[in-house]
This record gives C-alpha cells, structure tokens and sequence, in this order.
C-alpha cells in the first residue's frame, strides 16, 4: 500500500485511504477509514470501516470557504450520505498553515471574493474591468452569487448519518456555524478558538447558526457569542455545550474515530431515527418529513404495506385480515 501524502498534522496515514473516485478533488479532502488490523481495529488490516474524513483544504487561510469549496464539501458529503456502509462522518479542516503555522477548522466564506449577491465563482471576476452586463453574461447567472454553505448544513443535518467535527482550529463566522450544525464536535485543546464574527463583516446566520446555538448554549449565551463577537477557548465551547469534549490536539481524530466506532456498534435504524427526532421539534415540518419518510420506510417493510402493493398489482381488494390494530 502506497503512503498517502500528508494532508493534516491531525491525520494517521495508517487509518485513511483514498477514494479514487474523487481524485479531482481540490478544495477538500476525502478518505475512507481502514483497519489497523485485528487487535486495534477489529477488522483486518486494510479492511474498509464505516467512516469517512471530509476535510477542507484551504489551511492557508484558516479553511475559508468559496463556492468551489462549498461544491466539493456537498458532492462529498452527499456520496457519505448514500454510501450504504457509512455510519459516520469526520468534518475537519486540514493544517496547518504552510504560512504561518496558524490552525483553522473553518472561517467561514472567503471575504475576498464575497459579491453583493453572496459568494462569486471565481470565472465571475474573469475581467473585473467589464461592465456589469457582460460580467453577468460570463457566468450562469443561476451561479453567480452563492450562499450555498446553506445547503450543506441542511444536508449535515439530514443526513442519516453522525457528523462529527473535529475542530482542530479557528471556527469563526461561517465556520462556527458548521460546527453548530454537526450532530457530535471534538475540539483541540491547544488550537481550537471559537468567535461568531458574522456581525463584524454584515452577515447573519439567522438559521441553524444562531438558533440551534442558543439551544445549545443557552439563549443569553448566543446572544452574547452573536453580538459580542468574542473568542473562546476549546474548554469554554465543551462547558458551554458548544461541544462535546476537549482533549489534547494530538488525540482529536482518535477520539472522533473512537465515537465512530461506537456508533458503527449500533443498530443503523435506531442512530438514523434519534437524529431525525432529535431534530424534528426544531425544523417543524420540514423535520417532520424526513422523520416521517423513515417511518414510511420502516412501513414498506412490513408484510402489511406489502399487501397493499401485491393487491394493487394483483387488481384485488387488499386483505388486512392478518394485522390487527395494534394498540
Ligand atoms: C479566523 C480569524 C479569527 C483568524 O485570525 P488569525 O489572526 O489566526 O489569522 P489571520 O486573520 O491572520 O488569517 C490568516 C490568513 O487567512 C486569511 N483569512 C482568514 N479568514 C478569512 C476569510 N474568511 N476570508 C478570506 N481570508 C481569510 C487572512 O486574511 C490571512 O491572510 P493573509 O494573506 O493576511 O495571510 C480571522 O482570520 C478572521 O476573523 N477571519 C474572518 C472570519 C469571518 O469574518 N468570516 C466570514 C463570516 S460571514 C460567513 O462566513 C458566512 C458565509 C455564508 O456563506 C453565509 C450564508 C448565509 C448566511 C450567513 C453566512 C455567513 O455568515
């Protein structure tokens, strides 16, 4: 087996592979977890386990997210989330910086090429000396302005799989908003630093971002995290209930993988129906749907619903003499 390059001082070469699929991947990075071997891992050495890393790739700039990263960090999450063999899902950012040896998990969208429409794909600025109109006509005017980190929070938060962050750094704006949103967070005692920084630079998280938080951590506590703007440490974030734990730089992704393979050790039915009733209350019906369509699901698998399909297909009336009403 080849030794993969290093992509992060939080990464153990010997538990990743790649995924040859997504060799074309720039702004993040995305492996499968293998086994160590019998003794460690449970499984034989080399032997696929049930989780993923997805990390963004950008360690120079604190992990700060454009367009292009936002589109990677979906199509990546989105294969975790129909891999059938996935229960777990490692968000982090890479680092750290070659620059400056600075830690980032996230910071959130790259200011610099923040449009008045949200965040520009780069070919937008081909010839920033254009006017507006031929500007617009050098993009997809559907793509030009994005706020699409949107989309990947909704699907960390539907997708029937746990996401954990590993906050190996700074999570400040947009980036403390997805460590809001993941379903466990692990965070560095030594570099992980917390700041809401939406306000300083006239954005909002008015979603997820601000009232999941306050769930969290209470609601005069994001209030002051919003309106303040102020840093915390790793420890603050774990005895706020910002995160899960803190623990030493060293054992973060041990210890998201440990709580992954915990979770691999339970039934995939029941994890996937506590998330989504976890969430439900919270996203009204749109949280009652994805609850609802599990249950639904659960239901074609019964020798009931089944009867409702075979009778339609057979041009009868169904027979539900066989199943009582259950009280
Ligand atoms: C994160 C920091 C507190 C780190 O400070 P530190 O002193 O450690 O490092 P530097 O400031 O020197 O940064 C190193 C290097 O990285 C560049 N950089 C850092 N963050 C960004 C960024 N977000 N965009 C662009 N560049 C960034 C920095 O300029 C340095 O570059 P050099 O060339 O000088 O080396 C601190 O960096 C910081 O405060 N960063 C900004 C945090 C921020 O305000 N983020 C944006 C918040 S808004 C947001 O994220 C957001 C996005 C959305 O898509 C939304 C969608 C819908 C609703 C809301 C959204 C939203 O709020």
């Amino acid at each position: 087996m080849s030794a993969l390059p290093f992509v992060s001082d939080t990464f153990d070469p010997a538990r990743w592979r790649e995924i040859p699929e997504f060799s074309d991947l720039k702004e993040v990075t995305y492996h499968r977890g293998i086994s160590r071997g019998p003794e460690l891992d449970g499984a034989p050495e080399g032997a696929d386990l049930p989780v993923v890393r997805i990390a963004i790739d950008r360690p120079e700039i604190r992990n700060a997210f454009r367009p292009a990263t936002v589109d990677e960090l979906y199509r990546t999450l989105d294969h975790a989330r129909m891999s059938g063999d996935v229960a777990a899902v490692l968000l982090t950012g890479n680092g750290p910086s070659p620059k400056d040896s600075g830690y980032g998990f996230c910071s959130g969208g790259d200011q610099r090429i923040r449009g008045k429409d949200g965040y520009r794909y780069e070919d937008a600025d081909a010839d920033p000396t254009a006017d507006l109109d031929t500007r617009r006509r050098q993009v997809d005017a559907a793509r030009a302005g994005r706020l699409h980190i949107l989309e990947v929070q909704r699907l960390i938060r539907t997708m029937p799989k746990v996401v954990i962050a590993c906050v190996n750094g700074w999570a400040a704006g947009g980036g403390h908003s997805l460590n809001v949103v993941c379903d466990l967070s692990v965070a560095s005692l030594e570099h992980a630093r917390f700041m809401q920084t939406d306000a300083n630079v006239g954005s909002f998280d008015a979603g997820y971002g601000s009232a999941l938080l306050a769930r969290q951590c209470g609601d005069k506590r994001a209030r002051e995290i919003f309106f303040l703007a102020e840093e915390y440490s790793a420890q603050d974030a774990a005895n706020w209930g910002v995160v899960n734990r803190a623990v030493p730089h060293a054992e973060l992704e041990n210890t998201a993988l440990a709580w992954a393979r915990t979770i691999a050790t339970k039934s995939p039915q029941a994890i996937r129906m506590l998330k989504f009733a976890f969430n439900l209350a919270d996203d009204g019906l749109a949280g009652q749907q994805v609850f609802a369509g599990e249950a639904t699901r659960m239901a074609y698998m019964t020798e009931e619903a089944q009867e409702g399909r075979d009778a339609f297909l057979e041009r009868r009336q169904p027979d539900w003499s066989d199943y009582p009403y259950y009280f």
